[in-house]
């Protein structure tokens, strides 16, 4: 099946494979990505990577791996050889923990996008003082995506706010993967640096992720619709 063509990654966060296929069944793998997060995968293992697979969808396995260089080049490889899309590490590893992820890949020719988190969407400035990081989040977010830049990351995740400086910073074809997504009818909950699909868009970000305000929408389907809408996607075949 061809890669979709919509920025778009639903986030799978659900207590069972169950619950997440039940929403992936009613999901397009031509019109949307799906990201697996910390909370199904630990629920539900690798099956659930090959359910979706097997539905034809591309997955985004956000499990943030953050240890020691070759504890983290491991867990990447493995995810890589179970066919995910995309997986990530924790920037804040440092450069040697990056490389030797980007390395691990390209000594078994395994092609997933392995991408850094800068700063987490839920965090602002006074998140980053209790850290001992008197900085703005625009600026350890710079400081960050400069170093995974550096250290051979396809892109990383930050938040919309901050995909404009980082187009200029790391160019266009580095990935800016950007949660914290609120359109106008959707609740902001523990999201702090935050952005409509249409404003992340035009700040530069290559991939839009949204949980809540589709999972969690009384109709879900109508609410994926809305952010299509939004963004001027046209589903394929219409
Ligand atoms: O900085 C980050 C990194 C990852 N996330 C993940 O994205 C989704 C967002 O879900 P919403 O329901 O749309 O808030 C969720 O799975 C997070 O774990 C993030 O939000 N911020």
């Amino acid at each position: 099946m061809p890669s979709p063509i919509s920025p778009l990654i639903i986030a799978l966060d659900y207590a069972s494979l169950d619950a997440a296929l039940c929403m992936a069944d009613r999901l397009d793998p031509r019109r949307c990505r799906v990201k697996v997060g910390k909370e199904l995968f630990t629920r539900s293992g690798p099956d659930i990577l090959e359910a979706l697979h097997g539905r034809g969808f591309e997955v985004f396995l956000d499990l943030k791996f953050h240890d020691i260089p070759n504890t983290v080049a491991s867990a990447v490889q493995a995810a890589a050889e179970q066919g995910v899309w995309m997986v990530n590490v924790h920037a804040s590893g440092g450069r040697r923990m990056m490389t030797a992820a980007r390395e691990r890949l390209e000594q078994h020719n395994l092609a997933t996008r392995l991408i850094a988190v800068t700063v987490l969407t839920s965090m602002e400035r006074g998140d980053l003082a209790e850290l001992g990081l008197d900085v703005e989040p625009v600026a350890q977010v710079e400081r960050l995506a400069s170093l995974a830049h550096a250290s051979g990351m396809d892109g990383v995740v930050c938040s919309a706010q901050e995909s404009a400086r980082l187009r200029e910073i790391c160019g266009d074809a580095f990935l800016k993967v950007t949660p914290g997504i609120r359109p106008a009818f959707a609740e902001t909950g523990d999201q702090r640096r935050v952005m409509t699909p249409a404003e992340a868009m035009a700040a530069g970000s290559t991939h839009l992720v949204v949980g809540r305000p589709v999972t969690q929408a009384a109709d879900p389907m109508a609410a994926l619709a809305a952010l299509e809408q939004e963004l001027a996607i046209r589903p394929q075949g219409q």
